[in-house]
């Protein structure tokens, strides 16, 4: 299978499925990386892993719909079978949603449906919970709202602030998104009809 990662940032996501993608079990391999943002250092961490990129500036565009169907040109440009949201933080509209229904991952820094939106771990902080962790879910258009593939849980230790349970949540990531990855695309994974996961 071959597997496009949109990016906004860092991309330590990415880095850690170019790792995964290294062991031939993976049954995929990354093709493609696009940014919406030109300096982002994902861009750096695919060129050295000789995986091409594009940087598509959704400023360019003048609507969401516009943005979303330049993205879905690339990936098919590319032939892309599957694609990872890795710290993407553009909203994608409902076509390129239902386009890639069941072929599309996201990783969250919480534990769904508890903590949707941006700041996941400040949320676990402010509602004092002891466990957190990641969630990979299929994307859906409505936001953070998709059936779950994998779940990642780490400790809230005493003392944490946002930013060290979002290190220790990043950590469960890395190791949560390549897994899913992997049961997508050797198709042990499927989303059936009714938005649940089947598993073969
Ligand atoms: N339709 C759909 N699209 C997504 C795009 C990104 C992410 C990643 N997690 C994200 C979840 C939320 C946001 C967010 O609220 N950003 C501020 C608004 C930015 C904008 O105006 O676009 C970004 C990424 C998940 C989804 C999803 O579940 N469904």
């Amino acid at each position: 299978k071959r597997v496009a990662v949109l990016i906004s940032g860092s991309g330590t996501n990415l880095q850690a499925l170019i790792d995964a993608s290294n062991d031939r079990s993976m049954g995929c391999e990354i093709a493609l990386v696009i940014s919406n943002k030109a300096k982002a250092f994902g861009i750096e961490r695919a060129k050295k892993a000789g995986i091409a990129t594009k940087v598509l500036c959704h400023k360019d565009y003048p609507s969401r719909e516009e943005f979303d169907a330049a993205m879905d040109e690339e990936l098919s440009k590319f032939n892309i079978d599957l694609v990872c949201l890795a710290g993407f933080m553009r909203i994608l509209s409902k076509d390129f949603t239902m386009k890639w229904r069941g072929k599309m991952i996201n990783v969250h820094p919480a534990l769904l449906p508890l903590f949707r939106g941006m700041d996941g771990a400040q949320q676990a902080i402010d509602a004092g919970v002891r466990i957190s962790g990641c969630t990979v879910h299929f994307v859906e258009a409505d936001v953070d709202a998709g059936a779950i593939l994998v779940q990642e849980v780490v400790p809230v230790e005493v003392g944490d602030d946002a930013d060290s349970l979002q290190k220790r949540i990043q950590g469960a990531e890395h190791k949560a998104f390549p897994q899913a990855l992997k049961l997508l695309a050797t198709g042990k994974v499927v989303l059936g009809e009714n938005n649940k996961i089947v598993w073969n």
